[in-house]
């Protein structure tokens, strides 16, 4: 197992630590520190009650929940939310209601999002006027197609 040492800040000290919900999981869970009501295709910035001090090399990023997407349309406005090495506020959870009828309660102590934290590579850019050739080239934006995959299915 890959582990990374992360100072952290509880804000709210009756919110759990993050933590995985099962052994092996890529994120850990956020829970909301307050409770809202998101009506349909409203957006809320929600508190997480943590604040962390990530290494030099690493970010951490707020993903979405797909249980919440799939049963209720619940999504991140930004997603993934990028927490920098340096930043020492609050972890902010921008929620979004996509459903068209149904308002979504967030409860206090709820988990909204998860958070992955991950190595990232600084780039040092070298300008050329010509980049080296690929087997994709500059095809993309579903340049390859959907129908191929029906074709190989039969
Ligand atoms: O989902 C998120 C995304 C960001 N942040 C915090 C951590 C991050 O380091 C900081 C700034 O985020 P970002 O760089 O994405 O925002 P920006 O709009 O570019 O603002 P800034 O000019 O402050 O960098 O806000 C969160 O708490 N939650």
């Amino acid at each position: 197992m890959l582990t990374v040492p992360v100072a952290l800040r509880r804000l709210d000290p009756d919110l759990p630590v993050p933590r995985q919900a099962r052994a092996g999981d890529a994120g850990v869970d956020l829970h909301a520190r307050e409770a809202v009501t998101l009506a349909p295709g409203e957006r809320a910035l929600v508190a997480t009650g943590v604040a962390i001090a990530l290494p030099e090399g690493y970010a951490a990023f707020v993903h979405p929940r797909s249980g919440l997407a799939a049963r209720h349309g619940v999504s991140i406005v930004n997603a993934p939310g990028t927490v920098d090495a340096g930043y020492r506020g609050e972890i902010l959870v921008n929620l979004v209601n996509t459903d068209t009828r149904e308002p979504f309660e967030v409860r206090r102590g709820d988990r909204i999002a998860q958070l992955v934290v991950q190595q990232v590579a600084t780039p040092v850019f070298e300008v050329v006027d010509e980049l080296p050739a690929s087997e994709r080239g500059d095809g993309g934006h579903g340049h390859t197609g959907t129908e191929e995959t029906v074709a190989h299915a039969t």
